[in-house]
């Protein structure tokens, strides 16, 4: 590693910006080497100071604009820039969407599967409300130096930003949070310290139903027992709209925010929330879009795709509480549903109850382990969604989708890079017909997609 020099030079050099990096960054060179300058935007001239060094690049930090982008806007007020969510906040809007349209086609020209220069990559599809879209806060507490402190980290960082306002989130769910906060803070209860490793909150989390308003709160905590949770769980059933609170436990040593488990200690054990008519229960540990207004579209527009026909059985692979298979439902023979977590396949079995579904079946475990065992069972996979989390489908299911072959198949992605790398080995017996990105996170550089996949004739 080059020795660092910490002469006037280093601290304040210029940097013409060229592009965007996959985190948002504004990327340039500087003696040949690739500097990350998060905050900065192509075509933009800036002084920065490097603020450490690897091998094969920099990262540096803005100082200062000397040539400002005429996509730049104002970055919200009163924000910490550091915070994590706000990565592209200081870009115009109808810009993020390009980015993210690039982002696909940069992982594609990264990764080049079989044909990739013929996929149609559409242009991204945007959210109605690029502001206060976020109906799920997950917010990190922490106590130090005589005061505690409610928001979340700066990436890559123990620092925790308190946020008493976070432009993204829906109202109603930050001001759930700090009232909450001020309920921990008067009722002395314990705050969970990373630095001792002590028992206490840990996270808070809620989220509301867009449908009916309804909030469901989860503290989680490190350890189980916390003196007089009930009380502050009793107290925060009083705030306007919470219908729930659940206590989620887990331990340090978990990498997860969450653990296994989840006990109620006041309410109702589920919200519910409506797509496309539909309704859907959710338990706390069960994944839902965070953008409910977008998620019509996102599965509009996989629905679209998946252009199923009546006499097809139809797996829902990573199929969370039901949404894209029960939606899905009255346009197949049949709905076999797989997912990881219990809580989630058990709201599943009753969303297909609450929707009167009754040709669809919810299992709960790996796709990974289960397709090949519905496979072996002679179960007809003709056609198949998948909805996999940021690491893409694993080789293993890969080898199973390209013995199964499936003729048609939609492809759901969080990650153009894990998406591009999928593409790699399915596009042995899959043509690439169209890859739709949709923003559900505007903002940020996060990214989803969805993808028609259509078997070549001779496979
Ligand atoms: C991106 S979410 C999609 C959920 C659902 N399709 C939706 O739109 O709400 C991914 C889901 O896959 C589940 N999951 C993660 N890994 C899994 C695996 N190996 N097998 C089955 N389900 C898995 C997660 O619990 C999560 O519910």
């Amino acid at each position: 590693m080059t020795k660092f020099t910490k002469n006037k030079q280093e601290k304040n050099i210029i940097i013409t910006i060229k592009r965007l990096g996959i985190n948002g960054e504004g990327i340039g060179y500087y003696k040949k080497k690739i500097i990350f300058i998060p905050g900065a935007l192509p075509n933009e001239v800036v002084v920065a100071k490097i603020v450490d060094r690897h091998p094969h690049y920099l990262e540096g930090e803005l100082v200062r604009i000397k040539e400002k982008s005429p996509d730049r806007v104002t970055f919200p007020k009163g924000v910490d820039p550091a915070v994590g969510g706000l990565e592209l906040a200081h870009l115009s809007y109808p810009k993020q969407l390009e980015f993210k349209q690039h982002l696909i086609l940069e992982s594609l020209r990264k990764y080049h599967p079989r044909d990739y220069i013929k996929y149609k990559v559409k242009k991204t599809i945007p959210t109605p409300n690029a502001w206060n879209y976020r109906n799920k806060a997950q917010y990190q507490i922490e106590f130090n130096k005589g005061k505690s402190k409610l928001g979340l980290y700066a990436p890559n960082s123990r620092r925790l930003i308190d946020l008493p306002d976070m432009p993204t989130q829906t109202k109603e769910t930050q001001k759930v949070e700090r009232e909450i906060k001020k309920l921990i803070d008067k009722l002395h209860i314990r705050i969970a310290d990373f630095r001792r490793h002590t028992d206490g909150i840990k996270t808070i989390a809620v989220r509301q139903s867009n449908a009916t308003g309804e909030i469901q709160v989860t503290l989680i905590t490190i350890g189980k027992k916390i003196k007089d949770l009930k009380l502050l769980a009793s107290h925060i059933m009083k705030l306007p709209n919470v219908v729930s609170v659940f206590q989620n436990e887990t331990q340090w040593q978990n990498p997860q925010v969450w653990g296994n488990k989840t006990i109620k200690l006041f309410g109702k054990s589920h919200i519910t929330e409506e797509i496309l008519g539909k309704k859907f229960k959710l338990s706390p540990r069960a994944f839902f879009q965070l953008n409910p207004e977008q998620t019509t579209t996102l599965y509009s527009e996989a629905l679209k795709y998946l252009d199923l026909t009546p006499d097809q059985t139809l797996i829902d692979a990573y199929a969370g509480v039901g949404t894209l298979g029960i939606l899905a439902s009255d346009q197949v023979r049949q709905v076999i549903g797989i997912e990881s977590i219990p809580e989630a396949v058990i709201d599943a079995q009753e969303n297909c109850r609450l929707n009167h579904v009754r040709n669809a079946e919810y299992i709960q475990g790996n796709v990974e382990k289960l397709l090949p065992e519905l496979k072996n069972q002679g179960v007809p996979i003709n056609a198949l969604i998948v909805d996999p989390p940021r690491t893409g489908l694993s080789k293993k299911l890969i080898k199973t989708l390209l013995e199964v072959k499936p003729e048609t198949f939609v492809y759901v992605s969080c990650n153009p890079a894990t998406l591009a790398k999928d593409l790699v080995l399915l596009s042995d017996a899959y043509d690439v017909r169209v890859i739709q990105p949709v923003d559900m996170m505007p903002q940020t550089p996060r990214w989803e997609g969805v993808t028609k996949l259509v078997l070549r004739k001779n496979k």
